[in-house]
């Protein structure tokens, strides 16, 4: 579960996130829209421990991420739009890696076992990373995100530059974790793929949230004329 009360952050005279207020609780997939510059991946920042609000409070399962940021952490995975892996490693060295790095050794049976839960061939079980797709790594994000047994789970624009196709299995996956209970927060300029998998939906500008919708309760067509409006694009055919 994720809340943020009124968290803030301020660089200098410029608020880039102003009052959040999130409420994202297990088995919530919320999809978190917003122009470049909108405040998307400083909530995720913040979320993360990487920075400290200028004010305002967040909690990851009602612990206090600033007094308890390793504590938190261990509840978090955490996907980028592009992961960090090891290029010259495959995908079972570096889910070893990473898994003994938060000190959770796995055995091979597991290790690949939650590649294969997380859709990735078994044919590139054994692959250097530096051979895979976009989507195939973030496959292994999520294998990552399994092993770890996480109850959080942060995105960041995580389907920009897979095809539809990767986009829809990655999509997927998403939707198989939120099954299992896992809440999941996702910044993504993708409206279709938004209103497709979340089950809550956020329009951010300038740092504050405008809007908030519960994605079964809106039409897409609905909710790009809500995003629209709310970027006050004018020329936008409306
Ligand atoms: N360290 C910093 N110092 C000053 N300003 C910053 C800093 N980090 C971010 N910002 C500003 O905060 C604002 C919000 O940025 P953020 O990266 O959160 O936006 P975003 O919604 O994720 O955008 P994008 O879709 O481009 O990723 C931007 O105007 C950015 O320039």
């Amino acid at each position: 579960m994720i809340t943020t009360n009124n968290l803030s952050k301020v660089y200098g005279d410029i608020t880039v996130l102003d009052s959040l207020n999130l409420n994202i609780k297990a088995g919530d997939l919320y999809c978190l829209l917003g122009a470049n510059g909108a405040g998307k991946t400083t909530t995720i920042n913040l979320l993360l421990g990487f920075i400290k609000p200028t004010s305002g409070s967040s909690f990851i399962n009602g612990l206090a991420i600033s007094e308890n940021p390793k504590k938190t952490k261990k509840h978090l995975a955490y996907i980028p739009e592009n992961l960090m892996l090891y290029p010259n490693l495959s995908a079972v060295e570096n889910l070893d890696y990473f898994s003994g790095i938060g000190g959770n050794q796995l055995n091979k049976a597991q290790l690949e076992g939650f590649l294969e839960e997380a859709g990735l061939q078994t044919s590139a079980f054994h692959q250097r990373i530096s051979t895979f797709s976009k989507g195939m790594r973030q496959k292994v994000g999520i294998a990552l995100a399994l092993a770890k047994d996480a109850s959080v789970l942060l995105l960041d624009e995580p389907t920009s530059g897979l095809d539809p196709k990767a986009s829809n299995e990655f999509g997927l996956l998403l939707q198989k974790l939120r099954n299992k209970g896992v809440a999941i927060l996702m910044a993504t300029h993708d409206l279709f793929r938004a209103k497709e998998i979340a089950t809550h939906i956020g329009i951010m500008k300038n740092g504050q949230l405008k809007q908030e919708f519960v994605a079964d309760e809106i039409s897409l067509g609905d909710l790009e004329h809500a995003y629209l409006k709310t970027m006050e694009y004018k020329e936008a055919v409306l």
